[in-house]
């Protein structure tokens, strides 16, 4: 085995994952409540793989119901080691065309009413999110991205709305003077949520539309996403076999960014004042740095 155990968050379309040996569902309950389906675990080659469909399988749950602190808890006690998110997107740029991926490096976060944070009364941290992604992670995928036959662009800001109605024009256009680059509802809390948990995190955000902000194109609609997810769905599938078998050969090292030892300059609770009870349950997600 070659270290890596990786955690695939399938977005809309993607809700299942084929080609797994040794695959098995597991039901599994976290001290934030069910993630949003049963794991699905196999292996690819040297790679173990665990996947989980975002909005659970037939999509039942919405941007703002999906239990994003129990998913990354899911995952964490599982075992993985670093997350690849696939995620549906709105283009908010004219050269990011649908059917290309944005292999996303920053995030700008307007969702509104989300459980944000594993971390609060009786024990507060505070993660960096200056660099939200994993740049190793990121590249590796859009290295893989690209070898499966996706348009790959490198870097991009992904503004991340509450939902679930789509923007309206004057917000498309707003995101676009703020220099954004594509539109979803999930990646957030979910990036946060994955650093607090010290899980090097990365987002291939798929392009589906180009939002309503373009002349002369018809506005996103659900119809429309689907259609072009389930191109993109099978070039997913393909860039992630291509990815596992690209880490079954590397050797996982730690993320150059420290990502997995973050907690340990991000605590700030005294710890004689810190809650016993909120200990133990942080444990799922943050035993290393507990101490626990
Ligand atoms: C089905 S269109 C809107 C929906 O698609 C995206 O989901 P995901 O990021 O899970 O692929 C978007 O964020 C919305 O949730
Ligand atoms: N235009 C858009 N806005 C928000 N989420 C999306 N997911 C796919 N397209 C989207």
């Amino acid at each position: 085995m070659s270290g890596w155990k990786l955690g695939i968050i399938g977005g809309s379309g993607l809700y299942a994952l084929d080609g797994l040996e040794d695959r098995r569902e597991t039901e599994v309950e976290t001290p934030w409540g069910a993630p949003s389906d049963r794991l699905v675990s196999g292996r690819i080659g040297g790679v173990e793989l665990v996947f989980l469909p975002r909005h659970g399988r037939g999509h039942r749950l919405s941007p703002g119901e999906v239990p994003y602190r129990a998913n990354i808890a899911a995952l964490k006690m599982a075992g993985v080691t670093d997350i690849l998110s696939i995620s549906a997107c709105g283009s908010l740029q004219e050269a990011y065309a649908p059917g290309h991926t944005v292999a996303v490096d920053q995030f700008i976060d307007r969702t509104v009413s989300r459980a944000s944070s594993f971390f609060g009364a009786g024990l507060v941290a505070h993660v960096s999110m200056a660099e939200p992604v994993c740049a190793r992670l990121s590249a590796l995928a859009a290295g893989a991205m690209e070898a499966a036959g996706g348009t790959v662009h490198r870097g991009g800001t992904y503004l991340a709305m509450e939902g679930p109605q789509f923007s309206s024009r004057a917000e498309s256009h707003l995101y676009r003077q703020w220099g954004c680059d594509v539109i979803g509802m999930t990646a957030m809390p979910e990036a946060k949520l994955a650093r607090e948990a010290e899980l090097p995190y990365a987002t291939l955000a798929m392009v589906t539309d180009y939002d309503c902000w373009r002349a002369d194109t018809e506005a996103v609609s659900v119809t429309h996403v689907l259609e072009i997810m389930a191109q993109n769905t099978a070039l997913a599938r393909r860039a992630i076999l291509l990815l596992a078998a690209r880490l079954s050969g590397t050797p996982r090292t730690p993320s150059p960014q420290g990502i997995e030892s973050c907690l340990d300059s991000a605590l700030i609770t005294a710890p004689q004042l810190r809650d016993p009870v909120m200990i133990d349950k942080l444990q799922a997600i943050a035993g290393r740095a507990l101490g626990v």
